[in-house]
């Protein structure tokens, strides 16, 4: 899989800080796919998440970054989608803990909570820290609900 391959969306409370960050990203040579929205004008943040999950579920897209006001609808809608683990990333180091411990696939961030520097520290540790494996890895392997052993196990 190609890894300068990079899928972004958002909200229209997350649509500066996803302007702001593809135009990080192609400054750095990734090759971004847009998934909108495309304006200012109030949508709903489900519209653009899914097809950002399906992308990444189907292996055309390694990973993602997305955002919305506070971060917490559109990680909720692209963690209903059994191959994501989209990490609500607020603070560098949450960033590299999401990566190294959770080996997140998406990062979202809550654009009215953060400056443009806080998001491309993150934008950066999120695309640049390897997953530890180990441990993780057999925690990781529980987070679906087939195997962690409870109700829908049939
Ligand atoms: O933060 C969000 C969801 O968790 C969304 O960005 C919404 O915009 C937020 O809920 C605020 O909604 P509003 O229509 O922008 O007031």
């Amino acid at each position: 899989m190609d890894n300068k391959k990079i899928g972004i969306a958002s909200d229209h409370a997350g649509y500066q800080l996803k302007e702001f960050v593809i135009g990080y990203l192609d400054s750095k040579g990734y090759d971004v796919y847009d998934f909108g929205t495309n304006s200012e004008e109030s949508c709903d943040y489900p519209d653009y998440a899914h097809p950002l999950a399906e992308a990444i579920e189907k292996g055309e897209l390694p990973r993602g970054i997305a955002m919305c006001g506070s971060a917490n609808g559109i990680t909720m809608t692209l963690n209903k989608h059994q191959g994501i683990r989209a990490a609500l990333c607020w603070e560098p180091e949450i960033a590299s803990l999401a990566r190294r411990h959770n080996n997140a696939n998406v990062c979202t961030m809550p654009a009215r909570f953060i400056s443009t520097d806080t998001a491309r520290e993150i934008v950066d540790i999120f695309l640049n820290t390897e997953f530890e494996g180990g441990r993780h890895q057999a925690r990781i392997d529980k987070i679906p609900l087939k195997n962690c052993g409870c109700g829908e196990k049939k």
